[in-house]
């Protein structure tokens, strides 16, 4: 690709203007011959250092903020005011191409889940859809894992452009509050976004929830057409602020829920493995039997359902797709029943307002006790790790508390983060063995929640990533044979 084809993203010159680049990138070690390097300032590193490693490796030009660099370098260096936003444009135009339909999702919980339901009643209409987020791409033939919730501009605009190039039409996307505040969803062209929830999350990242708030409220300010479609759940308590941002920023706002007047929510009977729901749109109402455990599920249907309509789905086939609609894997999916009935989910609350939902939403149904095992993230959060605790002290009967990913952290400094909101739990290190003993604790009438890892597969100790599948700890400790 010429250069001159990013005239409008990238301050040119006579000699730059000539140039030819065969990539983009914005990390030294990627660099291949005739890329294009971004030094982008990060949260570890300064990319500005190794813009020389980058023109040794054959970067033919470098883009920088003003005054960065501080090598000469024998390349044309182009300073930019927004090194990473400039990235995203220039990705988006080098790896031409999209799903003709792209929709996002933010919010605290619910993004995966929704971009999944997406996806799912895309399918169900007979469209080739993909979905793109923590539990990775799915698209017709391609299941693959992925390591970020939004990925970096580069890997997103090649697969997109992948995605288009097989005939994708319909794309539903995750978008993370990092991938928004670092721009990596900018190149985007987007048809309608949509908003869950807000509560803690993040708060290593971002000085104050309000601050988090805002860095979302990037997807509608910043990356959407005026008079485009925003599909915001009416029930939560960041609902009307997150209305205000999207008014503000000239879209169409599509209230759902219960307070809803797109997708009003009328009525919803729960039962233990679907819910029935009465929705009203335009006027009519729709009988919807969701075949999902989990009052928040309903709330992340309805965004779904709220995003494909309005980017041209008919409604009842919208509605009437969300009675086949499978959960997002590890969110509130029942992994095993003991032989005494007792119920076993794996979720992926590994927050607080996410912990307070699920132990909510399986309460109704019941008899017996609720037993969770949770532990909260090294490197993470810290602030959250009490307020975790007191949430299962309050809401589940008994609790374990276990490790979950400790990182680079000392386990035992987290565990008794969390105890001291939660002095009555257990304090099982061991991930397998805390399974184990909920497992064995188990009566009739109970349901356990083993919280915070859904579908990952790994265990991070001391830096160190060890198998670990909480999917397969649950069916071992029920005897089931998992090797
Ligand atoms: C804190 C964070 O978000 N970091 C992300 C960010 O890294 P960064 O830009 O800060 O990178 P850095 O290491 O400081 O380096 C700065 C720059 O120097 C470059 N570099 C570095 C070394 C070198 O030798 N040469 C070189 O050029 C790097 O490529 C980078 O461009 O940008 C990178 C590329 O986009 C990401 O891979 C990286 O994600 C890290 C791995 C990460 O763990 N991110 C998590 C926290 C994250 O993003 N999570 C969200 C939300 C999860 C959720 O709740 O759902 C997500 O979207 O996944
Ligand atoms: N609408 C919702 N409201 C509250 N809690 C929810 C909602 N949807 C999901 N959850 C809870 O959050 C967990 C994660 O759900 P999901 O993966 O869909 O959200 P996410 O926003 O993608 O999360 P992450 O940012 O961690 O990837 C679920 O396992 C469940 O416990
Ligand atoms: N995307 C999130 C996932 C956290 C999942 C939980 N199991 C943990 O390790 O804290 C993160 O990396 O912060
Ligand atoms: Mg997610």
């Amino acid at each position: 690709m010429k250069l001159r084809e990013l005239a409008d993203i990238l301050p040119l010159d006579a000699r730059s203007e000539g140039l030819t680049i065969s990539g983009i990138a914005a990390d030294s070690r990627k660099v291949a011959k005739g890329d294009l390097f971004f030094a982008l300032a990060g949260v570890k590193a300064d990319g500005a250092q190794f813009a020389r490693d980058a023109t040794q490796r054959g970067a033919a030009a470098v883009v920088a903020a003003a005054g960065a660099l501080r090598d000469v370098l024998d390349v044309p260096v182009l300073e930019v005011d927004d090194p990473r936003r400039a990235l995203a444009l220039a990705a988006a135009r080098f790896h031409a191409g999209q799903p003709a339909t792209m929709v996002a999702v933010t919010g605290t919980s619910g993004k995966t889940s929704v971009a999944s339901f997406t996806r799912q009643i895309w399918e169900q209409a007979g469209l080739k859809a993909a979905s793109i987020g923590t539990t990775g791409v799915v698209a017709p033939g391609r299941d693959e894992y992925g390591e970020l919730t939004t990925p970096d501009p580069v890997s997103l605009h090649k697969l997109l452009s992948a995605l288009c190039a097989e005939g994708v039409t319909h794309g539903a996307m995750e978008a993370s509050s990092h991938g928004l505040s670092q721009r990596r969803l900018d190149g985007v062209r987007l048809a309608a976004a949509g908003f869950t929830n807000l509560g803690r999350d993040h708060m290593d990242y971002h000085p104050t929830v309000e601050h988090y708030h805002r860095t979302k409220m990037r997807l509608f300010d910043t990356l959407m057409e005026k008079n485009a479609p925003a599909i915001i759940f009416a029930d939560d308590v960041w609902s009307e602020p997150t209305i205000k941002a999207a008014r503000d920023a000239g879209l169409q706002v599509l209230t759902v829920g219960r307070k809803g007047d797109f997708l009003a929510l009328k009525r919803v009977e729960h039962e233990r493995h679907r819910q029935r729901a009465e929705v009203q749109h335009a006027g009519e109402i729709h009988e919807i039997e969701l075949p999902l455990a989990g009052d928040f599920q309903i709330a992340n249907a309805l965004v779904a359902a709220g995003m494909a309509i309005a980017t041209g789905l008919d409604a009842s086939t919208a509605l009437k797709a969300l009675e086949h609609l499978k959960g997002a894997s590890g969110r509130l999916e029942l992994v095993g029943t003991a032989a005494n009935g007792a119920q076993v989910y794996v979720d992926y609350a590994h927050k607080p307002e996410a912990l307070e939902n699920v132990l909510k939403s399986v309460r109704p149904f019941t008899t017996g006790r609720v037993v969770v095992v949770f532990g909260c993230g090294g490197d993470r959060d810290a602030g959250k790790r009490p307020i975790m605790g007191e949430i299962a002290g309050r809401l589940a009967d008994i609790a374990i508390v276990t490790d979950d990913n400790p990182r680079s952290e000392d386990p035992a400094t987290i565990r008794a983060a969390i105890m001291e909101a939660i002095p009555q739990a257990r304090e099982i290190g061991d991930r397998r063995e805390a399974i184990n003993t909920a497992v064995g604790l188990l009566e009739e009438g109970d349901t356990l929640i083993v919280a915070g890892k859904g579908h990952e597969v790994g265990q991070e100790i001391a830096g160190q990533k060890h198998h670990f599948s909480d999917h397969e700890e649950v069916r071992r400790a029920l005897g089931e044979n998992v090797d």
